[in-house]
């Protein structure tokens, strides 16, 4: 999730939770800088603010934050004052942004303590296609760490639970053997803590800690692109790792081949273990998602409602729980039950998708089956005969016309239908307006009954 947008979830529940008074007093002025490594920097006028907010606030920005992203943020405060400085000084030196991490450096970063997510299981994952071989590879991993699949690399959009399976490799690996060593970061943490080890003539331990642990996950590996010296300095951990026997995981949004300038040595030692690809999920598996989230949260919501915010979001993981945070945080403000017509009045207040302004696939069948006396079965059914047929194809072509949902989700909105269909209905009709008057009719019709 953005920054800013975290922000105004998280100040929009302040609001509902603060008195107004302290809620313009200290929420007010605060400013988001940086959303970074699981850290928001917040900038507040004057040291007395900042005291506040670690004493009174802090906790429930993190409360706040995990609703909304699942992820354990916490907020590091910064007055206007110290910004100032840090901002000078970093350009007086390497032009480092000012950031949590710089305001806390007297110990090293790399000996921060790693913190793994405890809700991200093996337990909450749900397993679909795209996801269940790399699912059963780091599992396989968790179980027998260092030997089978040595480097596991994950790869995929983002969003589809690559950190997620990462820290549950970590999690399972410590609930079985809590004196193991886990180290997770990111690729930027990574490249942070190498800088920060040459500043401050701290190499030996920066290698200490890195080459001295059971499992090591480094998430978002294609941000090594173009760093020499990081690259360099990984070649080194990930040999000293290897040939110890100890297990390394990395995720990236691409194959490691396909990552600019990444060495050819470490590409091809990328490739020593397995590499799983993440697919997005399919409707039932978003639908599961969604189900098992909401029971993990105790929201109320029916079945139905869950399907809706699943056709409306093929995106990404994430986003589909960040819909659901909102919805959430939409009937508790307006003190009511979770329903559909609620899910659609809370999506498009929040104008979380674009989308959702446009006229929707389920509307644009309802239009086209009261046009042609139909009903919504069949049209999503599978009879042949034309009275049928020719207003699925219609309403197929209006979805394709009207919509940008990609042909998959088209086909799956008319009873799982295969893309292919999808586009023989579109070019039929396509081809048929141009010749057959009656349809233009019905089409134009169609159209601006739709857009009224
Ligand atoms: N199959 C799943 N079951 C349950 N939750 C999931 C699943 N896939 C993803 N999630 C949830 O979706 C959110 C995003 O997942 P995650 O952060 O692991 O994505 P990612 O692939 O690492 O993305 P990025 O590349 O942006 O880092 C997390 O809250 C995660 O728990």
């Amino acid at each position: 999730m953005e920054r800013n947008d975290l922000w105004n979830i998280i100040k929009f529940s302040m609001k509902g939770d603060l008195s107004s008074i302290t809620f313009q007093t200290f929420v007010e002025p605060a400013k988001p800088l940086q959303l970074n490594n699981l850290q928001m920097t917040i900038e507040v006028p004057t040291k007395l603010h900042r005291d506040y907010w670690e004493n009174n606030l802090a906790a429930k920005f993190t409360d706040y934050a995990f609703q909304a992203t699942n992820e354990q943020i916490t907020p590091v405060m910064i007055t206007e004052e110290e910004r100032q400085q840090l901002t000078k000084k970093s350009q007086a030196t390497t032009g480092n942004v000012a950031s949590g991490e710089t305001t806390a450096a007297t110990t090293p970063t790399f000996m921060r303590e790693t913190k793994l997510n405890p809700k991200y299981t093996f337990e909450s994952f749900v397993i679909g296609k795209g996801n269940q071989m790399a699912h059963a590879a780091a599992l396989v991993v968790s179980e027998e760490p260092g030997t089978m699949y040595n480097p596991l690399f994950f790869y995929g959009g983002v969003g589809l639970g690559k950190t997620h399976l990462m820290h549950a490799i970590g999690n399972k690996l410590l609930e079985t053997d809590p004196s193991r060593k886990v180290k997770y970061v990111t690729s930027e943490a990574f490249t942070n803590d190498l800088i920060n080890a040459i500043q401050t003539g701290t190499q030996e331990s920066f290698r200490e800690e890195y080459r001295n642990v059971d499992l090591l996950l480094v998430d978002d590996i294609q941000f090594f692109a173009n760093k020499e010296a990081t690259q360099e300095e990984f070649f080194h951990t990930f040999n000293a790792l290897y040939e110890d026997d100890k297990q390394i995981v990395l995720t990236s949004d691409r194959l490691p081949n396909e990552i600019p300038k990444l060495q050819d040595r470490l590409v091809s030692r990328f490739k020593w273990g397995l590499s799983v690809d993440i697919t997005p999920p399919d409707l039932e598996t978003r639908i599961a998602i969604l189900r098992n989230k909401a029971d993990l949260e105790n929201i109320d919501i029916p079945d139905d409602t869950l399907s809706y915010i699943a056709g409306q979001i093929d995106s990404n993981v994430r986003e589909l729980e960040g819909a659901l945070a909102r919805v959430q945080a939409y009937s508790q403000l307006n003190n009511s039950k979770i329903t559909t017509s609620l899910v659609a009045d809370a999506l498009k207040s929040l104008n979380l998708s674009n989308k959702l302004s446009e006229v929707s696939i389920p509307v644009i069948q309802e239009k086209v089956a009261k046009y042609y006396h139909v009903t919504m079965a069949e049209l999503k059914g599978k009879k042949r005969n034309k009275q049928i047929v020719t207003p699925r194809q219609i309403a197929m072509y209006l979805s394709r016309e009207l919509t940008d949902s990609s042909l998959p989700r088209i086909g799956n909105e008319f009873g799982g239908k295969d893309h292919t269909t999808v586009i023989h209905a579109y070019d039929k009709i396509a081809a048929a307006l141009k010749t057959d008057p009656d349809l233009q009719q019905a089409i134009g019709d169609l159209k601006s009954q739709l857009k009224a």
